[in-house]
C-alpha cells in the first residue's frame, strides 16, 4: 500500500473543497460589501447576531488553549492560540462601540437560527473528550473564512463603503491573516501526527465549519429564517 502524504493537509483539503471553501470565503454577503452595494439593516443585522457568536467563540477558543496545554509538545500552539483569545476581549468591545454606532441594541438580540445552531457546534467541540487536532482545525476554519472574507473587502478595486472599512481590517488586515498562517501550521503538524480517524473526524469539521459560516452570511443578508 502506498502510504498517504499527511504533510500540508489544510492546502490538500481546501483543493479538495474548493467549492464549499470559495462558497464560504466569497458570499454573496461578503461581495455586496466589497462592491459598496450591501444593504446597511444587513450590517446591522450581522453585527447583532455575531456579537452573540463571539461570545460564545470565547469559551471554546479556551477549552482549544486548554487541550493545547495538555496536548500539544511545542509551547509555542499554546502563545498562538493564547494571543487569539487575549484579542477577544478587544473584539467585544468593539463589537459594544459598533453596535453602539448603528444602533444595534445588544441587550435584545434575538439570535438567529442559523447562529443558534453554529453556538451549538460550538459546544459540542467543547467536550473534553474531542481531540485537540479536531478542535484546533475549527479554530484554523473559523477564523480563516472570517480573513479570507473580509480581506476580499480591502483590495484595491473594492469599493468598501468607509463606514465598514473598520470591521472589514479587524478580520482583513496582515496581522489577522499571520495569526490564520500561525494557525495553519499548528493544525498541519497536528495532523501529521493524527490517527486516520481523527484526520476524518477533522476534516469532517472543517465541512461543517463551512457550511455554518455559509448559513451565518445567509442569515444576515436574508434576514431572520
Ligand atoms: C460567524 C463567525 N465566524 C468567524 C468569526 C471569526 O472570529 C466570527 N467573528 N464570526
Amino acid at each position: 500500500m502506498v502510504p498517504v502524504k499527511k504533510s500540508g493537509m489544510i492546502d490538500r483539503w481546501v483543493k479538495k473543497h474548493l467549492v464549499l471553501y470559495t462558497g464560504a470565503t466569497s458570499h454573496p454577503f461578503i461581495l455586496s460589501i466589497r462592491d459598496g452595494t450591501i444593504d446597511f439593516s444587513s450590517f446591522k443585522r450581522w453585527l447583532g447576531q455575531d456579537y452573540i457568536f463571539v461570545r460564545e467563540f470565547v469559551p471554546f477558543t479556551a477549552s482549544v488553549l486548554l487541550k493545547a496545554s495538555k496536548n500539544s509538545d511545542d509551547s509555542s500552539d499554546m502563545e498562538v492560540i493564547l494571543s487569539g483569545l487575549a484579542s477577544l476581549s478587544d473584539e467585544i468591545s468593539w463589537f459594544k462601540q459598533e453596535a453602539a454606532k448603528w444602533d444595534v441594541p445588544l441587550s435584545d438580540v434575538i439570535v438567529h437560527k442559523s447562529n443558534q445552531n453554529y453556538c451549538r457546534f460550538l459546544e459540542s467541540l467543547m467536550l473534553p473528550e474531542l481531540e485537540y487536532s479536531v478542535v484546533v482545525t475549527a479554530l484554523w476554519a473559523i477564523e480563516t473564512v472570517y480573513q479570507e472574507s473580509f480581506s476580499h473587502c480591502l483590495e484595491d478595486d473594492s469599493k468598501t463603503p468607509p463606514e465598514l472599512l473598520e470591521a472589514c481590517k479587524r478580520w482583513g488586515s496582515e496581522g489577522f491573516g499571520e495569526f490564520c498562517r500561525s494557525l495553519q501550521n499548528i493544525v498541519n503538524q497536528c495532523l501529521e501526527k493524527a490517527s486516520e480517524e481523527e484526520l476524518i473526524k477533522a476534516e469532517v469539521t472543517f465541512l461543517r465549519v463551512l457550511e455554518l459560516e455559509i448559513e451565518f452570511w445567509n442569515m444576515s443578508q436574508e434576514g431572520a429564517k
